[in-house]
């Protein structure tokens, strides 16, 4: 049984040291690295973050799902949520309109969650420029013709779709530095990849100067 001194001195000793705060990630890369494969992965883990649901003026792909992949909605629609500024940020992406709710985020944030969002590299350079303390992954394939047939295979894209996106990723990787993580996701090692990238929210929280988002 320790003294009374000993019982007050530990009576001021505290640990509770450890303040997290929710995280604000996003994961970008380019077209076809696998930012939507490693986000649906992270989904069937059942892990206890909020994934953005974005806005978009582009037509859904077959198997796309309306409020799961996107909110699709019209050009007329996406130009009104501009004007009445109810987007965080928004980009004109391989020629279509881009953006994402400031409510949803908002809501996300202060429920206490860490909020995931995949962002192409002009979203997440302007996630940076307003959001300073945000933790930015760029996922990156093992080589560029793993890439290639990844895009290929994915069959999405028509060949101008496809010439667009090829170009865009020469520019999105002289941007790098923007980026606080590298993660790769090589050919069937998904699996690894957001292993990655859950360590890395891991760590993330056990930083001494938490990563403060103020929205
Ligand atoms: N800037 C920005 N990029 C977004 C947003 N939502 C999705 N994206 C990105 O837009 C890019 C184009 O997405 P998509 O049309 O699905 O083409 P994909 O990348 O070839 O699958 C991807 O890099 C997405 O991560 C957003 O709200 N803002
Ligand atoms: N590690 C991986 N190994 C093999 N194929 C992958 C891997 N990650 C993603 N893919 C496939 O590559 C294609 C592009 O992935 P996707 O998630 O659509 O990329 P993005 O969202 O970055 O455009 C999809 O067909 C997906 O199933």
């Amino acid at each position: 049984m320790e003294s009374d001194a000993t019982s007050s001195a530990l009576a001021n000793i505290r640990f509770d040291v450890l303040q997290p705060s929710p995280l604000l990630i996003v994961i970008s890369g380019p077209s076809g690295v696998g930012k939507d494969a490693v986000l649906n992965e992270m989904k069937a883990r059942l892990l206890p973050f909020h994934f953005v649901v974005t806005t978009t003026s582009r037509k859904p792909r077959p198997g796309e799902v309306e409020g799961v992949d996107y909110n699709f909605v019209d050009l007329a629609d996406f130009e009104s949520m501009i004007a009445n500024n109810e987007l965080i940020e928004y980009a004109l992406v391989y020629q279509d309109y881009k953006g994402i709710p400031r409510n949803q985020v908002t809501r996300a944030l202060q429920s206490g969650k860490d909020v995931v969002m995949r962002l192409d590299v002009q979203g997440a350079r302007k996630i940076r420029d307003l959001f300073p303390e945000a933790v930015l992954i760029f996922l990156v394939p093992a080589d560029a013709k793993e890439w290639y047939q990844r895009l290929i295979d994915r069959k999405t894209e028509t060949p101008e779709s496809l010439k667009i996106r090829i170009e865009t990723a020469l520019g999105e990787l002289n941007q790098l530095d923007l980026f606080d993580y590298v993660v790769v996701n090589a050919h069937n090692r998904l699996q690894k990849a957001v292993d990655d990238i859950e360590a890395i929210i891991k760590v993330e929280h056990s930083r001494t100067k938490p990563r403060k988002i103020n929205i």
